[in-house]
């Protein structure tokens, strides 16, 4: 997952006094689902119009599969900025064909990514008897058609049910399974958390946070436990070295916090050494929606 397929440096766009993005550095690497994380006018939309050269930049740069921008890049690159307009009374066949013939695909991709979407046996249904999860799939399965290395989806479950929702995400987890680099921008924290593996977080066009989804849910937050003789073992806990913070909660259980998460093991072990059997041990986990609200409010 070195290879680095986009770079971002300083990149800066002002709408009149607004600034839309402000000195924006990310880097995408390959194979990632990486989620451009933020609320409505954060910038997200903006960075993607410019990465996909439909809107202009003030300044920065960005640099696709490292080279500057250049129009042959574009076919790499499988885009869903806004809906896709599709002719209602055409077949999902029919509306790939006319995408084919713009983008200069031969037909026979169509079985394929109409098999990818999971649309293949509706290919033959005009696309106003499409639900809107399977008018979304039609949309990923067109900006599959050239193959791309890249899938970009701008908030790709908007406006879906919950089933519509859940079936868009296991596409865009089984499209990443295989191979391709996707760059999703979501307001929603539960999206990034469950499709994506790395984030930034955009505030008023500035990137507020950066990093992999795994290790902000791993974030050793710490372990609540109680024994039968609590006296003993806070004493235990405050002996350990490693050791934070220890709480009383209210439901008379100590909350420990370590200084690594290596240390909640050798801690367990030692209570183990020291005689005490603990009868609750639960990880205490700050949510990466938490995580987020902080960031924003910050
Ligand atoms: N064409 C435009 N003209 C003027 N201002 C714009 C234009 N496009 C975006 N903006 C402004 O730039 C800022 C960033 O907007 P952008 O659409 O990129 O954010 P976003 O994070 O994608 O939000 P949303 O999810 O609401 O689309 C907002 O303040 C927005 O009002």
């Amino acid at each position: 997952m070195n290879e680095i397929i986009l770079k971002i440096t300083g990149l800066t766009k002002h709408y009149g006094r607004i600034t839309a993005i402000n000195q924006l550095d990310l880097e995408v690497h390959k194979g990632s689902v990486f989620g451009l994380l933020g609320p409505n006018g954060s910038g997200k939309s903006t960075t993607l119009g410019i990465l996909l050269g439909v809107t202009q930049k003030d300044s920065g740069e960005y640099e696709w599969f490292s080279q500057k921008p250049e129009a042959s890049q574009r076919k790499k690159i499988g885009a869903i900025l806004e809906s896709p307009t599709f002719y209602p009374y055409l077949s999902g066949i029919q509306n790939l064909r006319v995408v084919c013939k713009i983008k200069d695909v031969h037909d026979s991709r169509i079985e394929e990514v109409l098999k990818q979407v999971g649309l293949f046996e509706r290919g033959n249904s005009p696309f106003k008897t499409y639900s809107l999860g399977m008018k979304q799939r039609l949309a990923i399965a067109s900006a599959l058609l050239s193959d791309p290395e890249v899938l970009i989806l701008d908030e790709p479950t908007n406006g879906l049910d919950p089933q519509g929702i859940a079936e868009i995400r296991e596409l865009i987890l089984t499209i990443a399974d295989s191979g391709k680099t996707i760059i999703l921008a979501s307001h929603l924290l539960d999206e990034v958390q469950k499709v994506c593996s790395h984030f930034a977080v955009l505030k008023n066009g500035k990137k507020i946070f950066s990093g992999s989804v795994a290790e902000s849910l791993s974030g050793n937050d710490g372990v609540e436990i109680s024994s039968g003789d609590l006296a003993r073992l806070e004493q235990l806990a405050q002996d350990f070295s490693g050791v934070k913070q220890i709480r009383k909660n209210n439901l008379s259980r100590l909350e420990v916090q370590f200084e690594n998460h290596v240390d909640i093991i050798n801690f367990h072990e030692y209570l183990i050494e020291n005689g005490i059997v603990l009868n609750h041990l639960a990880y205490i986990n700050k949510s990466l929606e938490k995580q987020f609200l902080e960031l924003l409010s910050a």
